[in-house]
């Protein structure tokens, strides 16, 4: 019987509500007058009860051919945490002024946020997070680069603080932590590091948590803050470029902490909605983009929404430049420059990207990398080259050894190398390095 309940709520609902909400939802038991039902997930508990429960209730009428009583109960893998956290939130701690610790794009709003039917739950999610923050904990958004993490996470920020201004929000992308962290160490304000991070914030916002893959002692900093503001109830939200699991490197704890709560893909826009998100980019530059070129650019450009935002903002340069009108001929010739420059890049290998940028930073040729110069300039290109495949794009020291073609034992040396002297401080390699990470970021998004 419990499965024919399973069953009838299975075809009632919709595959994508099925997936989304009811993966963990079991028949745990029944009684006389009650069914109990347990899920793996204290956010979908209240959702699943606020949202479908006349759909539960109408599939145990239909199941069991009369009206009955259910409970849906969170059944946790980590039941001291969970409660913890339940038991000791009572509201923010710190009740101050209207707080902004952080800076945010302005722009980057839910009124700004174009929904479609793929996004719409997350959407959903996201704003009951902003209305009632601390309660379901943590909350982890991945999804492939430029689709709108980013802008959803500062969104959400910005309602907390519209909602509730006595609380202090701070958002920072992981990088940021781990630059904080190093810096003080270096000066001996680790105190103070961790007073900032762990008691100063109500909500704690971290961007591109992958970039942290590696870096273990990092990471063993931000478990403790992370337990530290999950215990005070203190809500966390977290974005990822891959989901929990595929965080290659990351201590099995963290990955397990950023499982106990809700975790929301965040997916591609459809046609439809990037034809709203073209008016919408320009609408946020004061300009209306005519319908025939929003669906040209709806129907060209996919995937990176950061590369649509690129060709809308040449289009408005250009027209202004040339006192065009932004038409579909203007358009056309853009995305002809555009498809040009992404598709060579999408065609060459990261390792060749990453050579590629060494070379227009540094001078330094692919073969000069390759070959035995003890140059100081190319030997400083060889070990960013390899502390990048490594810290940045989580290559194993064989697969670095082998693009390469340097021995092991010289990939270790090279990638700690460059570790040290950012740990130190060295201006040289830290400027370096910013401008390669930078220019290829560049690159990528928008050609
Ligand atoms: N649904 C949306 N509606 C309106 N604008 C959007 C939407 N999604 C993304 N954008 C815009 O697209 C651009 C890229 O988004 P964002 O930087 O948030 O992506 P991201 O997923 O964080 O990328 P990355 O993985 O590189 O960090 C931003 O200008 C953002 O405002």
């Amino acid at each position: 019987m419990s499965n024919r309940i399973i069953s009838i709520l299975k075809k009632r609902l919709a595959r994508k509500t099925w997936d989304n909400w009811f993966t963990t939802f079991q028949v745990k038991k029944v009684t006389d007058d009650k069914i109990i039902f347990s899920v793996g997930n204290l956010f979908i508990k209240d959702w699943l009860q606020s949202k479908y429960g006349s759909v539960i209730s109408k599939a145990i009428k239909e199941a069991y051919g009369k009206n009955l009583d259910y409970e849906i109960v969170y059944e946790t893998t980590e039941p001291e945490a969970f409660n913890k956290s339940n038991e000791s939130y009572k509201g923010p701690l710190v009740k101050k002024k209207p707080l902004l610790i952080s800076n945010l794009n302005a722009n980057y709003t839910f009124e700004n946020f174009v929904v479609g039917p793929e996004n719409r739950v997350l959407y959903e999610v996201s704003l009951e997070i902003s209305r009632n923050p601390g309660r379901y904990n943590p909350f982890f958004v991945y999804g492939m680069v430029g689709l709108g993490k980013t802008h959803l996470l500062q969104a959400i920020a910005h309602k907390i603080m519209e909602l509730h201004p006595e609380m202090r929000v701070l958002y920072i992308t992981s990088e940021q932590f781990m630059n904080d962290m190093i810096d003080s160490i270096k000066y001996g304000s680790v105190r103070d590091f961790r007073e900032h991070y762990r008691k100063k914030a109500d909500v704690l916002l971290i961007d591109d948590i992958q970039f942290l893959i590696g870096k273990n002692g990092v990471q063993k900093e931000l478990f403790h803050t992370f337990n530290e503001l999950y215990d005070a109830g203190k809500q966390i939200v977290i974005c990822s470029d891959r989901n929990p699991e595929e965080l290659n490197g990351f201590h099995d704890r963290l990955v397990s902490r950023f499982q106990m709560g809700m975790v929301m893909e965040i997916c591609p826009p459809e046609k439809d909605t990037r034809f709203k998100i073209a008016k919408k980019f320009a609408e946020r530059e004061s300009v209306s983009l005519p319908d025939d070129v929003a669906q040209l650019l709806a129907d060209s450009v996919d995937g990176n929404l950061r590369i649509l935002r690129g060709v809308i903002i040449k289009l408005i340069v250009q027209s202004s430049i040339n006192k065009e009108r932004i038409g579909a001929a203007l358009t056309n010739q853009i995305l002809a420059a555009f498809n040009k420059t992404t598709v060579s890049i999408k065609r060459m290998k990261e390792e060749d990207l990453i050579m590629s940028t060494i070379e227009a930073v540094m001078g330094v040729s692919p073969e000069e990398i390759k070959g035995t110069s003890r140059k100081q300039n190319i030997v400083l290109s060889r070990q960013l080259l390899m502390y990048i495949l490594k810290r940045h794009h989580g290559k194993s020291i064989k697969e670095i050894s082998k693009i390469t073609g340097k021995r092991h034992s010289t990939v270790i040396h090279s990638i700690k190398k460059i570790e040290m002297s950012v740990i130190k401080g060295n201006t040289v390699v830290k400027e370096k390095l910013a401008k390669i990470l930078n220019t290829m970021a560049t690159s990528s998004a928008a050609g």
